[in-house]
């Protein structure tokens, strides 16, 4: 029984992760070797369940209850009587070896042990753990995690089926969509998936195909609108396999399949123009703080996250 959960890194994602546990009734020690950076989840937790209530998506208990049930230390040693503890910390193999490392040590037998890592390889990056080798996954969640419902789930070479089957049930408890990936490959499925959609995008951008703006718009007014409650085989059922077929066959030699640099995307970098990290990207974001965009786009995603219920009668997961 997954009681309790350690969440390392307290950034972006594991904030999010963080969020998404105690607001669904788990008890959560979160872990950052960074002071201000706990601070700062301290601070977005309290902000974060204003925000959820002003849009009107209701949790179980209070906002007192949900504070009390997490613990923000900079000692990892603190995660170990959890159940289940997943690494969010920075990308970089070596430091998440090293921390599977030392959770392979201080964390009891019966500790599960994940990663949230968008591109590593989980076999890589639990290469030294022996004591819980049988318990090891890889749980990818999305950004924001306190909002967006997938999670993609793979198992080490050696773990338990069993292991598996508990966190995922765990996942969907909590209001989660679980996927399984049945097979280490880079990226996973969504990564994959979002990366051949970006660069036919990017690729339609520089060839002048479409303005910046109307690409938005084909996304979200056109498949992405569908996408929020079909995927991409059931569109295919409603289009017919035959005309897809035909559609398939026609398109695939046209659409974009070089590995290739945008000039488009290496000239912003390149200026600085991160995106709204920088308050210009493709889009400019005047006057605009960071933490007033990302709360902006969190308030529509959680009005989407209610619909993306009801129409799911009441559960995340129909
Ligand atoms: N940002 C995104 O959109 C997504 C990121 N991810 C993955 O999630 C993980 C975290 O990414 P972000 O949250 O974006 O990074 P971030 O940079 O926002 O947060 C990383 C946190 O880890 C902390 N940290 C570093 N070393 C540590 C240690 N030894 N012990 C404890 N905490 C430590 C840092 O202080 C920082 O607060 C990465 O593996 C990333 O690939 C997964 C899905 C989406
Ligand atoms: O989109 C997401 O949240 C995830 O697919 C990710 O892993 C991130 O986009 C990552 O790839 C880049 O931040």
């Amino acid at each position: 029984m997954i009681e309790k959960v350690g969440v390392i890194g307290s950034g972006t994602m594991g904030f999010g992760i963080a969020f998404q546990l105690v607001s669904n009734g788990t008890k959560v020690i979160l872990v950052d070797s960074n002071e201000q950076a706990l601070r700062f989840a301290q601070l977005k937790l309290s902000e974060y369940l204003k925000i959820f209530k002003e849009e009107g998506y209701l949790f179980k208990d209070s906002d007192e209850a949900i504070m009390q049930r997490i613990t923000f230390t900079t000692t990892i040693s603190e995660v170990a009587n959890c159940d289940l503890v997943i690494e969010s910390a920075t990308e970089n193999l070596q430091l998440k070896k090293k921390i599977f490392k030392e959770l392979d040590q201080i964390c009891h037998q019966q500790a599960i042990l994940t990663s949230n890592t968008s591109s590593l390889k989980l076999s890589d990056i639990t290469k030294n753990v022996v004591h819980h080798k049988e318990r090891v996954l890889l749980t990818h969640f999305f950004n924001p995690a306190h909002i967006v419902p997938l999670v993609e789930l793979l198992k080490g070479h050696e773990t338990q089926q069993t292991v598996y089957d508990e966190v995922a049930q765990f996942m969907e408890d909590m209001g989660k969509v679980t996927i399984e990936v049945h097979k280490e490959v880079p990226g996973l499925v969504a990564n994959r998936i979002q990366t051949a959609l970006a660069r036919e995008a990017l690729a339609l951008l520089e060839d002048g195909v479409i303005s910046e703006e109307d690409l938005e718009k084909v996304l979200f007014a056109g498949p992405g609108f569908r996408y929020a409650s079909s995927g991409i085989l059931k569109i295919m059922d409603f289009g017919g396999l035959d005309v897809w077929r035909i559609v398939l066959a026609q398109l695939q030699p046209e659409i974009e399949s070089n590995v290739r640099k945008f000039d488009i995307l290496e000239e912003k970098v390149v200026n600085g123009q991160l995106g709204v990290k920088s308050s210009s990207g493709f889009f400019d974001y005047p006057g605009k703080g960071l933490d007033e965009l990302v709360i902006a786009r969190d308030r529509s995603l959680i009005k989407q996250l209610k619909t993306f219920k009801e129409m799911n009668g009441g559960k995340i997961n129909a």
